[in-house]
């Protein structure tokens, strides 16, 4: 990786954790950053991730080597404009949006196709912010690299250079074949889940009896449902046409089921289940999708005061990080289950060794 000076516009899960992988692989590499919340830039800065903190667009910009555009990704598109005089020669401007379509049809409104390099790092998660960023998030997933028509073969392996730099796995496409992919494994899974939970939300009886029941098939899918309003909201209308196409498929493919259903057509059902079981047990943990996957494992415990200190205190006297760690209380008579998340195979195997010589009782996921 070449780039001495890198900027990010925005720099919050995604932006946060380029720059944060990029930092752990180059440290001498000099990162500037703009958002709106300066309180977080102060921050970033002392934590050492951010080098240079931008006041807004300006002058700064033109001693970078290249520009992360890392907002919603209709304000990723606005800022094209605003950032084009400040451009060094040379320098790559590239974006992290979950859509391509919109901000490759702006840059070419704009004449700036042989400066733009599309980038979507296909990772990340329901959270959002600066916060909960980490130099992990996109070690392994694919990192889709679109170039324009106008794109060099020299620019596209510096993104590809920049991807592999914080463990992404860098896989160029056709900016119209990604928006119409990510329609189906991406954005229409996002409003399955909104949807689900809005209907269970609308359906419930006073005292909240599905809400209280709710368990795990219906967490693990609904997961996503917690993502911002304002990331999602942009990507629906900037992919409006491929998700629109995706979401007819799949409405009559309900429609299908009700009839089925309503027809007791008990085979109909049966092979329903048994073909996405088939397809799903053949997806590829390697490489991680949207779905990260689970480096997770879980703890059977009683329910006692302390018991997560104590848990976390074992942990931590051999250095290992927790990434998430939750209490499953769905168990009746005070048993609980502890569910602990890793940031990768190699901590959660040692986590788990360490709990098995203090005797936990484990359950793997
Ligand atoms: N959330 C995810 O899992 C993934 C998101 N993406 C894409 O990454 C981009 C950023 O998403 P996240 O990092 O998740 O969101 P985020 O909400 O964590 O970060 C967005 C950042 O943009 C800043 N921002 C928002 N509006 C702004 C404006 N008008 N001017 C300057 N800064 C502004 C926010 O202050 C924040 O720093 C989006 O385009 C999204 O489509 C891509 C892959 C995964
Ligand atoms: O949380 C999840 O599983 C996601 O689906 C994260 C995600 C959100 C947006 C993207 O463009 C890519 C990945």
């Amino acid at each position: 990786m070449s780039e001495a000076a890198i900027a990010f516009i925005g720099l919050g899960l995604i932006g946060g954790s380029i720059a944060k992988g990029i930092k752990r692989e180059k440290p001498s590499t000099r990162i500037m950053a703009y958002m709106r919340s300066k309180a977080t830039l102060q921050k970033a800065r002392d934590e050492g991730i951010v080098d240079v903190i931008l006041d807004g667009i300006g002058e700064e910009l033109k001693e970078c080597d290249m520009i992360f555009l890392c907002t919603p990704v209709e304000y990723n598109a606005e800022y094209l404009e605003k950032i084009s005089p400040y451009r060094k020669p040379g320098a790559i401007i590239t974006d992290v949006g979950s859509t391509k379509t919109d901000i490759h049809e702006a840059v070419i409104r704009l004449g700036m196709e042989s400066c733009f390099v599309g980038g979507h790092p296909m990772a990340g998660s329901e959270k959002t912010g600066y916060e909960n960023s980490t130099d992990l998030l996109l070690e392994n997933a694919y990192y889709i690299i679109t170039p324009t028509a106008s794109s060099s073969r020299e620019q596209v392996d510096r993104l590809i250079q920049i991807a592999e730099c914080i463990g992404s796995i860098p896989l160029v496409l056709d900016y119209k074949e990604h928006d119409f992919v990510a329609a189906a494994i991406s954005h229409l899974p996002h409003i399955v889940a909104s949807s689900l939970v809005n209907l269970v939300k609308d359906s419930d009886n006073e005292q909240e009896l599905m809400k209280r029941l709710s368990a795990g098939g219906f967490k693990d899918i609904t997961r996503i449902a917690s993502s911002s309003p304002v990331i999602w909201e942009q990507i629906c209308m900037t992919n409006h046409e491929n998700l629109s196409l995706i979401l007819k498929r799949y409405i009559a493919s309900l429609n299908q089921i009700l009839e089925e259903l309503e027809a007791k057509n008990h085979s109909y059902i049966y092979h329903l289940f048994e073909t996405s079981r088939d397809y799903r047990n053949t997806l590829s943990e390697k490489a991680r999708g949207p779905i990260v996957p689970d480096y997770s494992f879980t703890v059977n415990m009683a329910d006692e005061v302390g018991a997560i200190s104590t848990l976390s205190v074992i942990l931590a006297a051999k250095g290992i990080s927790i990434k998430n760690i939750g209490i499953n209380h769905n168990r009746e008579h005070g048993e609980g289950t502890l569910r602990i998340s890793f940031y990768n195979k190699e901590t959660m195997e040692q986590a788990w060794k360490q709990l098995e010589r203090y005797h936990y009782d484990l359950i793997s996921n």
